[in-house]
């Protein structure tokens, strides 16, 4: 399941983000990257040493860490710490699969997101596709949008043919591993919220809020 979660950030936390990036010195992005990926991966990075990077994730992980779409659909356990990406003209990122654990501690990459941070109007080429079940899917969504995507797939940033375009990156450990089980929880969810606000806490509502509870119980994994 590959979704797209628009306004995770709001116009003035994006503002201040990007303020802050635009203050930042990046870095070479190979770094981060596996021993395989590294071949492809041509972008730079801030720096988690460099003083905007901690202002910029509170601001970014406040809204991602409050998004109802993200938790519902994530079931996060643990996040890796954000990445800030940036491609220039030229810059992009080949084919690759991201490492299985990240982090210290690890953190097992169930789903990965992009959260973009640069309007599509400021560059050309620099989408995300992503190679799944369903053939390749093409990202290039407004600025404080996210795609929110399996780590298992393999996926490549375009080149960036003009202008630049920065994001943030990272990856989810969900309590629910199985993708199929995330998948059914999510619908449900989904189907109790909107029973609720039709009906309010009906029968129906309730035998729903007992199923999702108890699959979660059944699923979840700490
Ligand atoms: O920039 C993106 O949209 C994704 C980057 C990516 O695949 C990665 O950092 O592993
Ligand atoms: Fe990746």
């Amino acid at each position: 399941m590959i979704i797209c979660i628009g306004e995770v950030l709001a116009a003035d936390a994006l503002r201040e983000i990007t303020g802050l990036l635009d203050q930042a010195g990046f870095v070479e992005g190979r770094s981060t990257a596996g021993w395989a990926a590294r071949e492809v991966k041509h972008n730079l990075q801030l720096s988690t040493k460099a003083p905007q990077h901690a202002r910029a994730t509170a601001i970014a992980r406040g809204a991602i860490d409050n998004n109802a779409t993200f938790k519902s659909a994530s079931l996060p356990r643990a996040l890796t710490p954000l990445l800030f990406s940036r491609s220039e003209t030229g810059m992009g990122y080949g084919a690759h699969v991201d490492n299985a654990m990240m982090g210290d501690p690890p953190v097992r990459t169930d789903l990965a997101f992009t959260l973009f941070l640069s309007a599509p109007e400021q560059y050309e080429g620099g989408a995300l596709v992503i190679d799944d079940a369903g053939g390749e899917q093409e990202f290039k969504l407004p600025a404080g949008a996210m795609v929110l995507y399996p780590a298992t797939t393999l996926h490549r940033v375009e080149e960036v043919t003009r202008g630049r375009r920065d994001v943030a990156v990272g990856w989810v450990q969900s309590l629910v591993r199985d993708p199929r089980g995330r998948e059914m929880l999510f619908d449900l969810d989904r189907t109790r919220r909107a029973l609720f606000e039709r009906d309010g806490k009906s029968a129906e509502f309730d035998t729903l809020q007992k199923t999702y509870s108890n699959l979660l119980r059944m699923l979840a994994e700490t």
